[in-house]
């Protein structure tokens, strides 16, 4: 469980989920999450993010593999993982007639040394909702119930199912803040996410998961890193491409032309740019809707995505841009 001084809460290695109907949601993946780590799961629909997380909660055991929370099997050991734990659910499924504050009391009753139920509702943002009933809650109310009732345990591992999906700008920021605050304090957050700028934002390390494999893992810097930078800009009056120095040496990989607007990308953003720019300089030429951009996670979800779907089945896909 201890790896260079961290220790490792969560440990997932070979882990399958195969449904009744014999279909393989997940199929055969690795990580670990370092105790007070964010660790997000992104992916595709249907890429086996749920029913991963879900064998981390111990509510299935898996088809093969071996998952470890906190040092136990959470699904035979179930009794010694769960009140560590914190579970938000996609659903939270609760009695729609009772009220806000009469939902989480009912649900403190279920855990051993809840908070009360009254700090952990204003922590959410829910103080001023506690005598509403859960019917007539906005859907991103619910969301925000959802993780009230994840942290009445004051949890050490804390899974959170799409935590902002339904959730305000506003809302999402408000649980941004929160799980950063949670994360300051030593608790370990595994989050799956459809928001990429949610996982650029919160998360210490991720993997991006496309059907049922991991194909690619790292800080997103890491993940980030791998893919090339952008630079377009509008050819000067009276310039063709030919004019331009030689892309090749400036470390552009591939350009493209769209009407007089011309597309680069690189891996050596700073040298293409330059070089580029002191060009521009010496010619005496404006580059007009100049755009010099760095990757961001969004392309390289997209491009892994793209990548993993056109590689025939029976190749490997395995992708680690982490050390
Ligand atoms: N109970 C089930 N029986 C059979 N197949 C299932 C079952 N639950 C999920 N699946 C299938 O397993 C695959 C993975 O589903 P899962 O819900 O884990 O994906 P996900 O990454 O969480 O997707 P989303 O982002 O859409 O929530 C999907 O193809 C889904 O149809």
């Amino acid at each position: 469980m201890q790896t260079n001084g961290h220790e490792h809460v969560i440990e997932v290695t070979g882990l399958r989920r195969v449904y009744g109907g014999g279909f393989e949601a997940v199929r055969g993946i690795d990580f670990s999450v370092r105790r007070g780590e964010v660790f997000a799961l992104l992916g595709t629909n249907g890429a086996g993010k749920t029913s991963t997380v879900e064998l981390l909660e111990g509510l299935a055991a898996p088809a093969g593999g071996r998952v470890r929370v906190l040092g136990h099997d959470p699904y035979t050991e179930r009794a010694a993982v769960r009140p560590r734990t914190g579970v938000m659910l996609q659903e939270g499924g609760f009695p729609s007639e009772l009220t806000v504050a009469e939902t989480a009391r009912m649900w403190a009753g279920c855990v051993s040394g809840a908070r009360p139920p009254a700090e952990v509702l204003a922590l959410v943002g829910l103080g001023a909702k506690t005598g509403t009933r859960v019917k007539q809650l906005s859907g991103g109310q619910r969301r925000r119930l959802d993780l009230a009732l994840a942290l009445l345990g004051d949890p050490e591992v804390l899974f959170l199912d799409e935590p902002s999906t339904g959730l305000d700008a506003e809302g999402r920021r408000d649980t941004w803040e929160l799980v950063g605050a949670l994360r300051d304090q030593g608790t370990t957050v595994l989050l799956t996410t459809h928001y990429l700028e949610e996982a650029e934002h919160l998360a210490d390390r991720l993997a991006i998961m496309h059907e049922g494999r991991i194909a690619a893992t790292g800080t997103p810097a890491e993940v980030t890193a791998a893919q090339p930078s952008r630079i377009s800009f509008e050819l000067p009056d009276g310039y063709f491409v030919g004019d331009l120095p030689p892309l090749a040496g400036l470390g552009v990989d591939d350009h493209e032309t769209d009407g007089r607007i011309v597309k680069l990308r690189t891996r050596e953003l700073q040298r293409a740019a330059t070089g580029l720019l002191v060009w521009a300089g010496q010619a005496g030429v404006e580059l007009r809707r100049l755009d010099v951009r760095s990757a961001s996670l969004e392309e390289a979800f997209l491009s892994i995505a793209k990548e993993v779907s056109a590689q025939a089945a029976g190749t490997t896909t395995e992708k680690e841009y982490a050390a």
